[in-house]
């Protein structure tokens, strides 16, 4: 992607996650919610993603966009989930249109289908003897009101999609943790996402060529109830760590 990626929620966890990594990679354009500080490197923009007077100008000329900026809290209320989600990422999808935007990575989330994990499933299928994947290309089952939204989202992008041609990945994304896998949590570890393996994909899905496509964001964790065989085949998406590697500390050699 050689012309200016648009990186929102960029002051996030996941946005700052990305753009440190791969700042010198991309000519970014990033929008904050609020004044960032320190000033970024690159061209930045502030305000709400759901207001076309914000969006329009930080989107002028872009090939691309990291649609990150939303409400990330699983028990989000509908009225936020509508607004900074929903209401959001239509804007970030209609304006992309306007600017002739070629494609949109899309930030949803393991609670797009969080309803697959049923009492009879768990919490077996967090284990790594167990063999349940989802693939993404089962229906979303959303298991709260902010999954819905992920789950509209990524119907959002189907549409745009379908009638103007926009190339489109969402990304759902398991678990991003400051620094090491979490302990004592099993389905943490099985849908943990490293900060490395983060930016990778996030990089893979700027990079690969695609029409619509929905992929796992997870690391090659022993234990996951995921697939990461789109996101490999489709993306090249090549992770790199496994929770299982991790004792709460620091990365542990494990024998063969
Ligand atoms: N961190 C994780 O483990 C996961 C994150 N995600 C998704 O990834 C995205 C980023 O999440 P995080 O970085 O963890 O959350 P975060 O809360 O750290 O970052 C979200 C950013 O979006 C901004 N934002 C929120 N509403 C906005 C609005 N209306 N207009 C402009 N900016 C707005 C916030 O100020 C914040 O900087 C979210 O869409 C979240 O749903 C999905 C699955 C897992
Ligand atoms: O989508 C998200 O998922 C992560 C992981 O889910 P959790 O239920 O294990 O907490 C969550 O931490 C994050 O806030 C959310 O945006």
């Amino acid at each position: 992607m050689d012309d200016p990626v648009l990186l929102t929620g960029a002051g996030g966890h996941v946005g700052q996650t990305v753009y440190e990594r791969l700042k010198d990679d991309y000519d970014w354009r990033l929008l904050y919610h609020t004044q960032p500080s320190p000033e970024p490197d690159h061209p930045y923009f502030t305000g709400e993603v759901q207001d076309t007077d914000t969006v329009r100008p930080a989107i002028e000329d872009v090939g691309a966009v990291i649609h990150l900026a939303g409400d990330p809290r699983r028990d989000a209320p509908w009225r936020s989930v509508i607004s900074n989600n929903i209401d959001g990422t239509h804007t970030i999808y209609e304006l992309a249109v306007e600017a002739g935007v070629e494609k949109v990575v899309f930030a949803s989330s393991n609670h797009a289908v969080g309803a697959f994990e049923t009492d009879e499933r768990t919490p077996e299928m967090y284990r790594a003897d167990d063999d349940f994947r989802l693939d993404g290309t089962e229906r979303p089952r959303p298991g709260n009101k902010y999954g819905i939204s992920k789950a509209t989202g990524e119907t959002i992008g189907r549409y745009y999609h379908d009638e103007y041609g926009i190339a489109v990945c969402n990304i759902r994304i398991g678990n991003l943790n400051e620094d090491h896998p979490p302990i004592d949590y099993e389905r943490g570890q099985a849908m943990w996402l490293s900060t490395e393996d983060c930016a990778h994909i996030h990089d893979c899905a700027l990079q690969a060529d695609y029409g619509y496509e929905t992929v796992y964001g997870i690391s090659d964790n022993d234990r996951k109830y995921y697939s990461l065989e789109r996101a490999k085949e489709v993306l090249g998406y090549e992770p790199r760590d496994n929770s299982a590697h991790f004792d709460g500390d620091e990365r542990v050699v494990k024998p063969d």
